[in-house]
């Protein structure tokens, strides 16, 4: 059962910038793929500028997405709270968790950059380095069961240590709500990386293929550029 494998720690990966070749793929609507997709536009509910109430990812992207879910359990879906961003929508992001950060006492400088990036990728507009979700490549998504969303530790965009994938594999006597929520983090994570996702380690909910920092992780050859705008030609 993939809820009693642990979840690995993180490979050691490359350090160097991988190419980038833009393979071209339109990007797939996920809300109409699959019936064990359901989506739940986080940032759109939250009122952020140029969201929408749809989430899309690059083609290849989309049908792993549709391959892990149909491995769920029955009675289980994913529900996906994003995908593809605009650059004003990572923009806004990144910009609301430094005023959180502001507000609790950081003050401007390295440490506080460094610590907004652990959450919030810098937003990046060049189409040959873009920040992830703006390339299609990036998912972030739980899992719904009979009763509801499971129990993953954390909200989404807990930017906290709580969010860590791992956080809950390390736990050395584990009550019974600990021990759940682990398994639901395995669940969540071997499907996803069994279809070829990489997770971020420091977000429970973040997976991406694809993408520039999926290359660096698999050497795999990163495919998936910038989109600065959704039209015809790529959905
Ligand atoms: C903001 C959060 N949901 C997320 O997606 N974080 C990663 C690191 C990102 O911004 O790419
Ligand atoms: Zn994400």
């Amino acid at each position: 059962m993939k809820q009693d494998l642990p979840i690995p720690p993180e490979r050691p990966h490359l350090y160097v910038q991988p190419l980038l070749e833009e393979c071209g793929e339109a990007m797939l609507p996920l809300s109409s793929l699959s019936e064990k997709i359901t989506v739940w536009p986080m940032y759109y509910k939250q009122g952020y500028d140029g969201t929408t109430p749809e989430a899309y990812l690059r083609k290849s992207a989309a049908l792993r997405l549709v391959q892990a879910a149909e491995r769920l359990p029955d009675g289980h879906r994913f529900v996906v709270f994003d995908g593809w961003r605009s650059y004003q929508v990572q923009g806004s992001l990144y910009e609301r968790f430094k005023q959180t950060l502001l507000k609790q006492g950081w003050e401007e400088g390295e440490a506080l950059q460094a610590e907004l990036s652990k959450f919030v990728a810098v937003p990046s507009k060049d189409v040959q380095k873009p920040s992830p979700h703006l390339s299609g490549g990036a998912v972030d998504l739980t899992i719904e069961g009979p009763d509801g969303w499971l129990d993953m530790g954390t909200e989404f965009d807990d930017f906290s240590e709580r969010a860590s994938t791992r956080f809950y594999e390390n736990a050395l006597s584990p009550d019974e709500q600990a021990k759940t929520i682990r398994a639901n983090r395995r669940l969540l994570y071997h499907l996803m990386t069994e279809a070829g996702f990489v997770n971020y380690p420091k977000e429970w909910w973040h997976y991406e293929y694809g993408t520039l920092s999926w290359a660096r992780q698999t050497t795999g050859q990163a495919m998936y550029g910038g989109i600065l705008e959704i039209d015809s030609e790529n959905s």
